[in-house]
């Protein structure tokens, strides 16, 4: 790929002309685009006339994969990637507007995850917990809800767990969707006046040891979000300016509140990503490299597990991933949530649950989604 900031070559065209030839271009693509859009009303009349669901991720998978192998740049890959999502994000306004619902305030990294798979065309509804993400969605309220699953550092979210328990049954797992989390340093103070630092004690944890070497002596307050801390910090220091009032947020909030950027990324471990489910009463397509999810609670007898696991094993099944939590039923009994490489429509993962239930008390399939391939 040519380097765009090499300098050995001039350019060939005065400022101007080169603006005029940008400008004969913007004009091809918005047409290109309109026809582009044209093809999705359509699209749109089809799915409200058959009930096909609006989002379809296993067909932005395919279009994303498609321009990105098209494209020879020098526009880089993460370019075409946004430029593509938030097209698609247009075709959901002409087809169907959505609501989508997840865990706020504005400004979470939930948020955050949002923003980024559903772009600026849809509507968003921040809740105040993930329990009410899997209620509007049971109740149609929203379209889709996004719901934090697992902590590449902390591990699994137990609340999203226990919402699986409770409501399970009435939602599917549509999409999955990953997202680098960043911290970063926010206050309407100098870097040197700051003395209080707000945020969730997960996240003062994930960036000990840059607080340790920059901020040793600052008082660091929990608040019960990241997006909270940051309107926190905002107004301290509007109430009593001079208090050194900071907190640890997204960017995305530090914009949204208007609160300074004083330092990025100031987690210890920068490979810390945050998986989300997209959440739905609809079942997802196979898209040809998919995962299922689901949750079963063993029989009480010994090797109940060991079997559970063996089906999988024989049958050649990845898990890609495993946790537990109390059934809730009665105690010392657990229930255990897979991820398991394949869709649920495939002979293989089909055969393998009607054998799993004969270990179980029950199964759960709790929904097969297109497996995501890029971190946002
Ligand atoms: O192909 C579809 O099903 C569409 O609705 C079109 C389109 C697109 O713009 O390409 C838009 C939204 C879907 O999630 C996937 C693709």
């Amino acid at each position: 790929m040519a380097d765009a900031h090499s300098e050995s070559t001039k350019p060939t065209l005065s400022l101007d002309d080169l603006r005029e030839r940008i400008d004969q271009l913007d004009s091809k693509l918005v047409e290109l685009l309109n026809d582009r859009a044209k093809l999705v009303v359509e699209v749109g009349k089809y799915k409200r006339g058959t009930g096909v669901p609006i989002y379809a991720p296993h067909r932005e998978q395919a279009v994303l994969q498609k321009v990105l192998d098209a494209s020879r740049g020098p526009l880089p890959a993460s370019a075409i990637e946004a430029i593509w999502r938030e097209l698609m994000s247009g075709s959901f306004a002409l087809e169907l507007p959505l609501r989508i619902g997840y865990l706020g305030p504005a400004g979470s990294f939930s948020h955050q995850a949002a923003s980024k798979q559903f772009g600026s065309s849809v509507s968003f509804e921040d809740l105040r917990d993930i329990r009410a993400v899997f209620n509007e969605v049971a109740r149609g309220h929203c379209n889709y809800g996004l719901v934090p699953i697992e902590n590449s550092i902390g591990g699994g979210i137990v609340e999203t767990l226990d919402a699986f328990l409770d409501v399970g049954r009435e939602i599917e797992i549509y999409a999955e969707v990953q997202i680098a989390i960043h911290h970063n340093l926010l206050a309407n103070c100098e870097p040197k006046d700051v003395k209080r630092i707000h945020s969730k004690p997960e996240v003062f944890a994930q960036c000990r040891h840059w607080l340790g070497a920059q901020y040793p002596g600052a008082e660091l307050i929990a608040a019960a979000s990241s997006a909270r801390a940051v309107q926190t910090a905002k107004a301290e220091e509007m109430l009593e300016p001079g208090r050194g009032s900071a907190a640890i947020g997204s960017h995305l909030a530090g914009q949204l509140y208007g609160v300074n950027l004083l330092f990025e990324t100031i987690e210890d471990d920068p490979n810390n990503i945050t998986r989300f489910f997209v959440i739905s009463k609809e079942a997802a397509q196979p898209s040809g490299d998919d995962k299922t999810s689901m949750m079963f609670t063993t029989q009480d007898k010994p090797g109940a597990l060991v079997e559970v696991l063996q089906v999988y094993e024989r049958a050649g099944i990845n898990l890609t991933h495993i946790d537990k939590r109390p059934s809730g039923r009665e105690n010392w009994t657990y229930t255990f949530f897979v991820d398991a490489v394949g869709h649920r429509e495939e002979k293989k993962i089909i055969d393998a649950i009607t054998e799993i239930k004969t270990h179980c008390k029950d199964v759960t399939v709790l929904g097969s989604y297109p497996r995501s391939k890029r971190i946002l």
